[in-house]
């Protein structure tokens, strides 16, 4: 089986952890030699003086010895900050469809707050998804998930961020853009899902997708995410009930306030 998986992706896998246990291995053995040399130097100088015993092989197994631990010390580092970006990848990632998560999107929200002006916020939600559900089974509802967020990717820009925030409603957060931009990209996203034949299991299924989208400016504060998003929702409630397929932006009529 590891043959045929190949030694390079295994080693990618537990190259650190193996080349960490060698290192560690080495220096017990190191230590256990250099403690073997210096008792058998004591025991023939027969006194405390252990410069006696300090011959050549003796410093060269010290630096040995120092060298390993540097080595141990710094493989251990790489390992530690590989793990710790793992983790925080898996804590802010979906798993299901790679988009942020809402922790992730809180994370990319701070640093979206500290580097732009101004962002918009739209709102995706994928229409009658519990009939696809339904009529094709869980499975291909996952899939088709993950290919409205391929889909939608094609379309983002570098800057602009995707989380999935529930069953099938995404966020997509704008950064630099006012709302008539936002609204001109979510119709672009929207023409993406429309046109595109879902081609799974040999079916071709049709997916739409319904927006909002809210501009920073309709609410007080502009750190608060989840407001903006909450009105996003708004202009989405307005896209379902008119008939879905649909791009809603919300203007300042639409907003109620927080019950
Ligand atoms: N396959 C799959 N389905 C999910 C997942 N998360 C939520 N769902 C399903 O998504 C469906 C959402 O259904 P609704 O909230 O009624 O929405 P809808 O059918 O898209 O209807 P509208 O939004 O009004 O167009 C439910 O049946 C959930 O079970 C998931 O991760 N995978």
């Amino acid at each position: 089986m590891a043959m045929k998986r190949g030694l390079k992706p295994l080693w990618r896998e537990h190259g650190t952890r193996v080349a960490w246990a060698m290192g560690f291995i080495g220096i017990i053995a190191t230590s256990l030699w250099i403690l073997r040399v210096e008792m058998a130097a004591y025991m023939q100088s027969n006194e405390l003086d252990l410069i006696a015993a300090s011959n050549f092989n003796l410093y060269a197994l010290y630096l040995i010895w120092l060298i390993a631990i540097c080595f141990q010390g710094s493989m251990l580092f790489l390992l530690i900050t590989r793990n710790a970006r793992k983790i925080e990848a898996l804590s802010t990632k979906d798993f299901l469809t790679g988009a942020h998560n809402r922790l992730g999107l809180e994370k990319v929200w701070q640093r979206i707050l500290d580097t732009h002006e101004t962002f918009a916020v739209v709102i995706l939600d994928i229409d009658h998804f519990k009939k696809i559900n339904d009529t094709h089974g869980h499975d291909v509802g996952d899939q088709i998930l993950k290919l409205v967020v391929a889909r939608t990717h094609g379309v983002l820009r570098q800057e602009d961020k995707l989380a999935r925030f529930g069953g099938e409603e995404f966020v997509i957060i704008l950064p630099g853009a006012d709302v008539e931009q936002a609204v001109r990209f979510a119709e672009r996203v929207r023409v993406a899902i429309e046109t595109d034949h879902f081609q799974l299991r040999d079916v071709a299924i049709s997916v739409t997708a319904s927006f909002g989208v809210a501009g920073q400016e309709l609410v007080g504060d502009r750190g608060d995410l989840y407001e903006l998003v909450r009105v996003a929702d708004e202009a989405l409630y307005h896209a379902k009930g008119n008939g879905r397929n649909r791009v809603v932006m919300a203007e300042s009529q639409m907003v109620t306030a927080e019950c």
